[in-house]
């Protein structure tokens, strides 16, 4: 069984690659970043360690990788015959890979009547729906008609911290034991058997509590623990005041899923304590700048801050000042290495805070939220 995933990094070597191996398929990774192709062909193996006492470690292998830059025919190819495709490469990404997925599945319907399906495991909601969006803007008529019912496009939450990695071994991955790969059965096709994947009919509960939750608490402390001079999640996370400030977001949107999706209240507030505890990991060294990094993308309006402030208006009825607090460290957040941080610092200068909110957020300028965040922006401080 073939694997094409594209994306070697974090997540492609430290969650899902290692996943589909354990489950039997041969990974073959597609990536831009020629170094970590050439040592993925090299070496054929790496290497995951587990961020707790244990020191325990795995071998990845038979796999192998392909560079897009260089080898695109290679990936057509491989798309042609492979019996499942994934992706992290994150949410802005996955529309330039689409041409390449486009020319696979082209090639595919020539030669091949296999099922297959393509899971873009990004923190987003509808990744792979948006995918299925690109890919088919690049189809003509008989290839989508072709492709329609043997090539499954399901959503999917994936859940697990992967650090930036500094290891002398450049292929090694360090990865938190805990991990979910929840899947949407409805939008899959044939059958899928993938060691730690949970097939669910409605993944919408699923991939809001994660994104509302680990998500939410992991930007809030890295925003707030930016303005506070801290460089890692775990010294951000030592920090009492910034502490309580991530519980009581997690409070915001946990009252928010409560209320509409049904959850109980005390098994959704061990799922807070739980994250919590994850953020904490001593393990793990995570720089505030990677979780809080592209702001632009996390201050969308179906992001994990906007989204869920504007629906605890709605599904709560209340203000969200927590929420709103956090929007407003993100509109603060000014890491010059950053590129959406500088655009965002650039635009406020030049077109107001305001305009700035409204332009990112699709926040409308009347609105209590907009009052809100103004006035956390003005009255910022820990
Ligand atoms: N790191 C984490 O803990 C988690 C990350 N995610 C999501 O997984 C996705 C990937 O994140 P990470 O692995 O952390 O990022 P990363 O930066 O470590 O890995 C992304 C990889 O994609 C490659 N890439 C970039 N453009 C490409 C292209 N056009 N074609 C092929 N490969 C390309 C990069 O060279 C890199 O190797 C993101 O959507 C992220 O939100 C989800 C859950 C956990
Ligand atoms: O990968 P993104 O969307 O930039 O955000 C970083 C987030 O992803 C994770 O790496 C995994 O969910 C979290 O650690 C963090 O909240």
């Amino acid at each position: 069984m073939l694997a094409v995933h594209f994306g070697a990094g974090n997540i492609g070597r430290g969650f899902i690659g290692s996943l589909l191996h354990q489950s039997g398929y041969e990974v073959c990774f597609v990536d831009v970043n020629q170094e970590i192709v050439d040592l993925l062909n090299q070496k054929q193996a790496y290497k995951i360690g587990y961020a707790d006492d244990s020191k325990k470690e795995m071998t990845v292998t038979n796999i192998r990788a392909i560079s897009s830059q260089t080898h695109p025919e290679q990936v057509v190819s491989a798309i042609a015959e492979a019996d499942m495709v994934t992706t992290a490469v994150g949410p802005n990404v996955l529309p330039l890979i689409a041409g390449l997925i486009a020319k696979g599945l082209a090639k595919r319907v020539q030669i091949s009547d296999k099922p297959l399906n393509i899971i873009a495991c990004e923190n987003m909601i509808g990744g792979s729906s948006l995918l299925k969006e690109k890919v088919y803007e690049q189809l003509n008529e008989s290839e989508k008609e072709a492709c329609e019912n043997m090539i499954g496009f399901p959503d999917a939450a994936v859940d697990r911290i992967v650090p930036n990695q500094s290891h002398q071994d450049r292929l090694m991955v360090v990865v938190e034991p805990f991990y979910e790969w929840v899947v949407d059965r409805t939008g899959m096709v044939g059958k899928v058997r993938v060691q730690g994947m949970t097939l669910v009919d409605d993944l919408k509960p699923y991939i809001e509590r994660k994104l509302y939750t680990v998500n939410t608490g992991h930007v809030v402390a890295a925003y707030l623990g930016y303005q506070a001079g801290f460089k890692t999640i775990n010294e951000v996370m030592a920090n009492p005041t910034i502490r309580d400030h991530v519980r009581n977001t997690l409070e915001e949107t946990g009252q928010l899923l409560i209320n509409k999706h049904d959850f109980q209240d005390q098994e959704h507030q061990k799922y807070i304590e739980k994250i919590i505890q994850r953020f904490s990991n001593p393990h793990i060294s995570d720089e505030v700048t990677r979780v809080g990094r592209s702001p632009i993308r996390k201050l969308g309006p179906n992001d994990r801050l906007v989204s869920p402030a504007r629906q605890y208006m709605k599904y709560v009825g209340k203000q969200p000042v927590y929420l709103a607090k956090a929007i407003a460290a993100a509109l603060l957040y000014d890491f010059e290495q950053d590129p959406d941080a500088v655009t965002i610092q650039k635009n406020i200068r030049q077109d107001g805070l305001e305009s700035t909110i409204q332009h990112y957020t699709q926040i409308p300028s009347d609105s209590d939220l907009m009052k809100l965040i103004i006035q956390q922006y003005h009255q910022f401080s820990l």
